[in-house]
């Protein structure tokens, strides 16, 4: 709804009211044709050419207003879907893009395709949602106008039962509500499961999709497993959740439109019967019952017609309905689950300031609250070489993760500098598609870096066959292997040169002497840079002149033997 209050508001207000009025005007435009049909038959049952004649030009043109105005009507609705649409998908992409949640969504689990919702979700809920509101609006006024023509053409019925005489004003009016609320009970009846169904619809069809994109996302891990198969297994059992839900949709669907069809059938003569005993005593014309029922060359529907036919549309939206309450849900649930993670305090006191890297008294969990890792202490200064050694799942990637702010389970002080720019290089570094040099400038953009620069920088990091690349456009993160990406990280890095850099197991693809030749040329050329890295490498040893070794016993810490001088922590 932010965007009816938004800075976009005032076009959006004048949008929607040209698109009310256009409607306004076709109630207006099919209540005069009424008229103008009645008026037709009329002048047919009269034999006059000079009655007949005008009324035929005025039928001719109001049928061509129809089509006109629904035209113009379409233009701007989609004008204004299109504006409204714009601005929720930048809302959401902001809200999942911001503070990191799009990780956190992940790592907690809390919702399923977070993508899936801002992409096609969103655009389907505009849509509906425009449609339904000027449908509404059609169907009121519509109402209330067909409502006054039933109500003249009504009149009084009279009749008596034992002897003792009724009159009922505007009988026509009352039946023809009291037919369609007849009607939309028995749709409701029969189509009340499709609510459920269609919100399970929109889960189970994105699943779906996820796993078909998982199996292109990592076409080679799965191709080297053999694992198609069991991919295959795995989409064909999420394809048949898809399909038995569609059967139930379908089943419920078919019962609903039997049920709404078989009761309009049941009816269809009706509003000719209750015109008949006004007709039969001379109180209205041969016209004023084409005006209630319709046909006889007159007006196609009738005022009958109209009135329940608009009431109807009550009933038409039924199933958009459902499906429009499903795509709410899943809607509300994303801004739920952004809020819940807004709402949960990162445990960790996450400071900036002074002039090293600080730890103090950090207690790592894990998100059921299992302990993982405890560090009383432990100060990083500028220019220093840290190896962050330990077991396997001992904690240390999720240490670097507490420390750049993206794991909020556990407690302590971390404070790093204010004026330190830091940069995490994981085993498997993002690499984005486009141009080479894109890729390797990311997150910055390409522009502010030569090419002189980029060229420089590949050679270092020993990828020279990749300098006469640096414009081709490429999926760079299946097109180059995996210890060619690893270096393409290390030339960022030459590129960007960090304050504080940490290397989470960021050579591991590399053969020892190309991990030597590229770990020593980022501590060459960015000798002022403090490095983290975390190795299970003997060979990175010499290069660091700190070690944290988290299998040793607490407080893990000391100064490597070959580097003496270093400060180191022992606690
Ligand atoms: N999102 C998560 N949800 C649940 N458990 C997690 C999550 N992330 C990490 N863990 C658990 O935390 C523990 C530490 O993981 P971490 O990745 O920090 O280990 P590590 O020391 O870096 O291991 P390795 O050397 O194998 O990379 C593991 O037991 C892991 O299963």
């Amino acid at each position: 709804m932010g965007f009816w209050v938004s800075e976009e508001k005032w076009l959006a207000y004048l949008l929607f009211a040209v698109c009310v009025s256009i409607t306004l005007g076709g109630v207006y435009v099919a209540v005069w044709a009424n008229k103008a049909g009645g008026n037709l038959v009329d002048a047919l049952v009269a034999r006059n050419w000079a009655t007949l004649f005008p009324v035929l030009v005025l039928n001719f043109l109001l049928a061509l207003a129809t089509p006109v105005l629904m035209i113009i009507g379409s233009v701007f609705r989609q004008l204004l879907e299109l504006r409204w649409r714009t601005w929720l998908t930048r809302h959401y992409v902001e809200r999942w893009t911001q503070a990191n949640h799009f990780f956190e969504l992940e790592r907690e689990g809390v919702i399923s395709n977070a993508d899936q919702r801002i992409a096609q979700d969103v655009a389907q809920f505009v849509d509906i949602t425009l449609n339904n509101i000027l449908n509404i609006i059609q169907v009121v006024v519509s109402a209330v106008s067909f409502g006054v023509v039933l109500w003249g053409l009504s009149g009084e019925l009279s009749f008596s039962v034992f002897g003792l005489a009724l009159a009922i004003p505007g009988y026509l009016l009352f039946a023809a509500f009291a037919y369609t609320f007849g009607q939309l009970a028995v749709v409701h009846w029969a189509g009340k499961s499709l609510i459920g169904l269609n919100n399970h619809k929109q889960t189970v069809e994105a699943e779906f999709r996820f796993l078909a994109m998982r199996l292109r996302e990592n076409a080679e891990q799965i191709a080297f497993y053999h694992g198609g198969e069991t991919e295959g297994q795995r989409l064909s059992g999420a394809f048949i959740r898809v399909r038995s839900n569609w059967v139930a949709i379908i089943k419920r669907t078919a019962r609903l439109m039997f049920a709404r069809d078989a009761y309009s059938e049941a009816f269809s003569l009706l509003p000719l019967l209750l015109a008949l005993p006004r007709y039969m005593s001379g109180d209205i014309s041969l016209g004023d019952v084409a005006r209630i029922r319709g046909g006889l060359g007159g007006p196609a529907g009738g005022a009958f017609g109209a009135m329940t036919s608009v009431l109807n549309l009550f009933v038409q939206m039924y199933p958009t309905f459902t499906l429009w309450l499903a795509l709410v849900n899943r809607l509300r649930d994303f801004s739920w689950a952004i809020n819940k993670l807004d709402a949960k305090p990162n445990g960790f006191e996450l400071q900036r300031g002074g002039d090293r890297l600080i730890c103090r008294d950090v207690h790592l969990l894990k998100p059921l609250g299992q302990p993982l890792l405890t560090l009383r202490s432990l100060d990083i200064s500028q220019g220093q070489r840290w190896l962050i050694k330990g077991a396997s799942g001992r904690g240390k990637s999720t240490l670097l993760r507490a420390i750049a702010g993206l794991w909020p389970h556990g407690s302590g002080m971390i404070r790093t500098p204010s004026h330190w720019q830091v940069m995490f290089v994981p085993q498997r570094s993002y690499t984005p598609t486009g141009t080479l040099k894109a890729a390797l400038c990311y997150p910055a953009e390409a522009t502010q870096f030569s090419d002189a620069q980029c060229e420089q920088a590949l050679r270092d990091c020993q990828l020279p066959q990749c300098a006469v690349l640096l414009h081709e456009e490429a999926a760079w993160q299946h097109k180059l292997s995996g210890g060619e990406q690893q270096r393409l990280a290390f030339a960022r890095l030459l590129m960007q040169r960090p304050d504080l850099v940490f290397l989470d197991e960021a050579t591991s693809a590399l053969d020892a002497e190309t991990e030597l030749t590229v770990y020593r040329h980022v501590l060459a050329q960015l000798p002022a840079t403090t490095v983290v890295s975390i190795s299970h490498r003997p060979a990175l040893d010499s290069l660091h002149d700190h070690v944290l070794d988290l299998d040793a016993p607490p407080p893990f810490s000391f100064n490597h033997p070959q580097r003496e001088g270093a400060s180191g922590y022992f606690f």
